[in-house]
């Protein structure tokens, strides 16, 4: 398609809000002509869903769950008095809570303002948390965030020590929605077992955002913690940004809440128009069914022109691929759908995998996010004429030319700049878009059974590890991992129990040794000392 051609597919196919400032551009994704008046019917009966979805239905039928997250920027949307009372409520006590702590008249004890603020969750309860941190962060915030976000003993050594001697002023936010997962667990015991040694009482310094009457709700009770905020099962972990999961970690570092909340109201009702062209979101939904056959068939490369949109991939992987990563669709019949996403930002990523990108394996579509303004104020020229924003804009434009020369597909998000009211806008424009496209191939995006079988897997690995310990402790000869199963009658698990040693052996934690051979699985092992 020559140039003219192209400008002419460009301005058809063009979304614009001038409220939001947010432009989709679709025209170097190759859908034929007749795509969108063939996929209209579908489209209409996924906006239908969507309408009774936030009407109150009961769209996660797996769990037998409403979806409400769109309730939570919009209370009169919710379908009862009391639940659009709770998130009135909610959103209030958030901001009075953060306030207090910002004006000091919520301290840590002996007065001690907090300055920082440390976040303890994983999926849901951290990826969030942690892209809104990154993406709104500025010197000036009013608490420093830090996150805990893994069970990874040494990540959490790393943390604790940037923090320091900074324990006493640090706020700990523990943020889980069962109130169970493990992770988060041991990242609280880890944390309380940091203030201990610092000898701080680590309730005076605690908040937990949880479902009521969970584990970690009656911890957080029973010890006395600051303060409890609740999560709701009508939102999901991956779509519980503009829930108290998000608002109050980005509200206590001092970002504007209400502007995260106003911009994806604002892109609610954009993507709630049921003429496709006007529907960013359903535009969005339908490239990914063109780009993916509807089956997953490429990858999505989220590539954000923006430092501050690093995060947004990893936030985006949760959302998507725990949305739509599932065996079978509504009608329980296998399908194995998904769509994978990667990428991080440009133009770093051109000198990382834009060249597979530009030849190699055509497997793929790339989500470009362009952000208008480059900075606050002016940039110096790097050459005449020449400011290193130009440059990144070039290289922008330069790539989706160079793709689209070789027949590799792009769409084009383009926000104004990056503010509290646009990460509102590019949150609710892809909890929407994953949405529509699973109601597109018949998917419940709103449940992960997938996530429980490595949970249990786990279970067994711990129960198998105190067996081998168990034994070695009992004395005896250094054994092989294969004398050791067979000694406890686990014969069939010796390569778990290999593993486990070998772990174990690692550390000094469980007092084992190993008497290390070749090849290495014919080392033995025994107590240490
Ligand atoms: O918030 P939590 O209950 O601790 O759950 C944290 C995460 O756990 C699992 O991985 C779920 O699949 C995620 O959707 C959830 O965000």
């Amino acid at each position: 398609m020559n140039a003219p051609a192209l400008w002419q597919r460009y301005r058809k196919h063009l979304f614009h809000d001038p409220e939001t400032g947010l432009m989709l551009d679709v025209s170097r994704m190759n859908f034929p002509d007749d795509f969108l008046a063939r996929m209209e019917p579908a489209m209409q009966r996924a906006y239908a869903e969507m309408e009774n979805l936030e009407r109150g239905a009961i769209a996660n039928l797996d769990e037998n769950r409403m979806v409400g997250h769109y309730w939570l920027r919009d209370p009169s949307l919710a379908p009862s008095e009391e639940i659009a009372a709770e998130i009135v409520e909610t959103v209030a006590r958030v901001k009075e809570f953060a306030a207090g702590i910002h004006g000091g008249t919520i301290t840590a004890p002996g007065g001690t303002r907090f300055r920082r603020l440390l976040v303890i969750g994983i999926g849901g309860s951290a990826l969030g948390p942690q892209f809104v941190a990154d993406a709104l962060g500025t010197a000036a915030d009013r608490l420093e965030p830090h996150f805990f976000d893994n069970t990874d003993p040494d990540g959490m050594d790393r943390v604790l020590a940037r923090l320091g001697n900074g324990l006493a002023e640090t706020l700990t936010v523990v943020i889980s929605k069962s109130g169970g997962t493990k992770e988060t667990r041991s990242g609280m015991l880890e944390a309380q077992d940091a203030y201990r040694r610092a000898g701080l009482d680590f309730h005076r310094h605690a908040m937990a955002v949880t479902g009521a009457g969970s584990e970690l709700d009656r911890t957080a009770t029973e010890a006395g913690w600051l303060a409890r905020f609740p999560m709701w099962d009508w939102v999901g972990g991956r779509t519980s940004e503009t829930s108290a999961v998000g608002l109050l970690p980005a509200a206590l570092q001092g970002i504007d809440i209400d502007g995260i909340l106003a911009g994806a109201r604002q892109c609610d009702a954009l993507t709630r128009r049921r003429t496709t062209a006007t529907n960013p979101a359903a535009l969005l939904a339908l490239m990914w069914h063109h780009a993916t056959g509807g089956r997953g068939t490429r990858d999505m490369v989220i590539l954000p022109y923006k430092d501050r949109l690093l995060l947004f991939s990893r936030y985006l992987q949760q959302l998507v691929m725990e949305s739509l990563g599932k065996e079978r669709d509504r009608t329980g019949t296998v399908v194995n759908q998904g769509i994978a996403v990667y990428g991080n930002k440009g133009s770093t990523d051109q000198h990382a995998y834009v060249q597979q990108l530009r030849e190699g394996i055509n497997n793929f579509f790339v989500t470009f996010v362009e952000v208008l303004r480059d900075r606050d104020g002016k940039s110096l020229e790097v050459e005449p004429g020449v400011t290193s924003g130009d440059y990144l804009s070039g290289f922008f434009q330069g790539t989706r030319a160079a793709l689209h020369e070789n027949g590799r597909e792009s769409l084009t998000i383009t926000i104004p700049e990056v503010s509290p009211a646009t990460i509102g806008v590019l949150i609710a424009l892809f909890e929407r878009a994953v949405g529509l496209y699973a109601a597109l191939t018949d998917i419940n995006a709103y449940h992960q059974p997938g996530v429980e079988a490595g949970k249990k897997a786990a279970g067994v690995v711990l129960k198998l590890q105190a067996e081998v310990i168990a034994h070695l402790q009992g004395g005896g000869e250094p054994a092989t991992a294969d004398e050791i199963a067979a000694a406890i009658g686990r014969d069939v698990e010796v390569e778990a129990v290999f593993h486990i040693l070998l772990h174990a052996a690692a550390n000094p934690d469980h007092g084992v040794r190993i008497f290390a051979a070749e090849p290495l699985f014919q080392s033995q092992f025994g107590t240490a000392g």
